[in-house]
């Protein structure tokens, strides 16, 4: 993952995070990248995959039942729950470009460029497999441990030709939509969604 210190200690990053009032320390303690730098580094990547036909993948992740998690654990074991999801996805973002940031309280989000959704599947896969693996009980939910739902969006460039306004924004909310499916389905599952540059044949 490209958590080397060039993107991460991005002035202007650090100072668009200042004046949208966000948490900086978010990404400068737990190596994730601020939101706002996330989005320019997406919109980027965006016109490169739609001008040379890369593909562009995102997922979302989220703790399956972590409300219940919270309830029943208490703020700070929440707090510990996320550090390890985020050391989970760290792990298995392997790429330089690979970027890892923070999308809602609960959701963080990778960005991976020249990524297929069979790539992104992968990945998605060797996070929930990397938090499997620390084995944290969770009492409230049915597989008594934590576990993660991701949702993956696509952006396939040979779908389509125009790039248009909002194509990132799309992509990260069909990527939390396919989240949110899967969590809806039971969780601990990944599901996917694939759009074009015109964004007129959205599939789940
Ligand atoms: N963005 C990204 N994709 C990955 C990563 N690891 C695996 N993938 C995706 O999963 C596919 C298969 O991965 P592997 O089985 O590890 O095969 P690989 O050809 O050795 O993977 P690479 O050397 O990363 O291309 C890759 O082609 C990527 O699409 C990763 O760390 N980051």
């Amino acid at each position: 993952m490209d958590s080397g210190s060039d993107k991460f200690s991005d002035k202007n990053a650090l100072e668009d995070d200042q004046t949208l009032g966000r948490n900086v320390t978010d990404w400068l303690v737990y190596g994730l990248a601020s939101r706002a730098l996330m989005e320019r580094i997406t919109d980027e990547e965006i016109k490169r995959s739609i001008q040379f036909r890369l593909p562009l993948a995102a997922i979302v992740i989220g703790v399956d039942f972590f409300k219940e998690y919270i309830v029943q654990n208490g703020l700070s074991s929440g707090a510990k729950c996320l550090h390890a999801v985020i050391s989970s996805a760290k792990s298995a973002l392997r790429r330089k470009g690979d970027i890892l940031s923070r999308y809602s309280n609960d959701e963080f989000v990778a960005i991976m460029p020249e990524t297929h959704i069979s790539g992104a599947i992968k990945v998605a896969k060797a996070m929930q497999a990397s938090l499997d693996d620390m084995a944290i009980r969770h009492e409230a939910s049915i597989y008594g441990k934590v576990t993660l739902s991701v949702g993956a969006a696509m952006l396939d460039p040979n779908m389509g030709a125009t790039p248009i306004e909002g194509v990132r924004t799309t992509l990260l909310l069909e990527a939390d939509r396919a989240l949110c499916i899967a969590k809806l389905a039971g969780g601990n599952r990944v599901m996917v969604s694939i759009l074009d540059p015109d964004m007129t044949h959205i599939r789940s």
